[in-house]
This record gives structure tokens, sequence and C-alpha cells, in this order.
């Protein structure tokens, strides 16, 4: 079982023009640094916002390499071209409502255009799947609200039978 700061973790960011190279993918950066204390970044990749990429992307980290945390940057909102949520649900097999309920409500005091992201989080087997909006002001407010319940929800998924009160 993974153990506390040694999950691997992977980094998917879905941008038209961060494929394209564009732009610097800032907001993976962010994710890296606020996630580091963890585990370890085991994959990276900077992906298109397709549908099908995302998919085969994520099925790929989740059976094959077996990630335990990935976390999504960018497609969650209402542009044509935002598939982020969609490609979440076609893999997961289950929700974490709580997670994406917390993130919206949190960033709801800071813009109201937080009622906008349809970020999703939920699990495929043993990995946690958490998607995060594209700007990296979205991503450091998003992540720093559901941060202190990851390590407690990843090991409880590999089946960590301790109490869960404190
Ligand atoms: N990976 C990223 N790194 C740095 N800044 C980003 C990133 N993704 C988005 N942003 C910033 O956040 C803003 C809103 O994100 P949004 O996903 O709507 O951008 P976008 O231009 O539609 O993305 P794209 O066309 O590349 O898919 C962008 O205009 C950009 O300033
Ligand atoms: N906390 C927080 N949440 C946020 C934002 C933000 O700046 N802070 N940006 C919002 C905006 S402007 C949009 S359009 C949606 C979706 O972003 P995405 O399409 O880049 O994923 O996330 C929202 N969530």
């Amino acid at each position: 079982m993974s153990q506390t700061g040694n999950f691997a973790i992977g980094i998917l960011t879905l941008s038209d023009k961060g494929s394209r190279g564009e732009r610097e993918d800032i907001s993976g950066q962010v994710i890296r640094e606020m996630v580091t204390p963890l585990g370890s970044i085991q994959e990276y990749q900077v992906v298109a916002d397709d549908l099908e990429q995302i998919v085969a992307t994520l099925v790929d980290w989740t059976d094959a390499k077996k990630l335990d945390l990935i976390l999504t940057t960018g497609g969650t909102g209402m542009s044509p071209r935002d598939v982020t949520p969609e490609a979440t649900l076609r893999v997961i097999d289950w929700q974490i409502p709580g997670m994406a309920e917390a993130m919206r409500s949190s960033s709801m005091q800071i813009t109201p255009h937080a009622m906008l992201s349809r970020a999703l989080a939920g699990v495929r087997g043993e990995t946690m799947i958490i998607n995060l909006p594209g700007s990296p002001k979205g991503v450091r407010e998003n992540l720093a609200v559901v941060l202190p319940a990851l390590e407690h929800g990843i090991l409880k998924l590999k089946g960590d039978p301790s109490d869960c009160a404190r």
C-alpha cells in the first residue's frame, strides 16, 4: 500500500494552446508545488481539449501506471471545446461529490465565475481523479480546499482499516 508522502501522482494539463506550445504551463507547475509533500510526480502531460485523448491518458495512468492520484487542470468550463468533466465521467467508477461541492462552494466566496466550473472528482480502481480549473489562480484556490483531505481519502481507498475519528 502506498504510504503518506509516497503517493504516485499524475498531472494532466488540458489546454489547446499549451499542447501547441503556445502557452507555458504555469497551472501544472502550481499543482506540482502544492502536492510535493504528498508524493512524487510520475506522469505529466499537456494534452489538447480532445475527449478521446483525455480518456486514453486517464485510462493509461490508472490501469497501467497505477497512479494513486491524478490532478487535471483546464477544460472544466463553458467553452465549446471544454470536455474534461465528460472525459472524467467516462472513466470513473464513482464520484466523490463532496470534493467538487467543497471546491465550488469555497470558490464562490472568491468569484461568481466559480459556478461555471463543472469540475468533478471521482475514483477509478484505486486511483483518485480530481478536476481543477485552468487558470493558475483557479488551481491554487481549488486545490487548497481539497488538499487536507487527500491523504486520508487515498489511504481509505486502498483499504486502510484505521479509525476515521479524530
Ligand atoms: N495551463 C495553463 N498555464 C497558465 N495559464 C493558463 C493555463 N490554462 C489556462 N490559463 C490561463 O487561464 C485563462 C483561462 O483558462 P481557459 O482554459 O479558459 O483558457 P483557454 O485560452 O481557453 O485555453 P486553451 O485554448 O489553451 O484550451 C487563460 O486565458 C490563461 O490566461
Ligand atoms: N477558486 C476559483 N475558482 C474558479 C476560478 C477562479 O479564478 N478561482 N475561475 C473560474 C472560471 S473564470 C472558469 S471559466 C471556470 C472553469 O475554468 P476552466 O474552463 O479553465 O477549467 O473555473 C472557475 N473557477
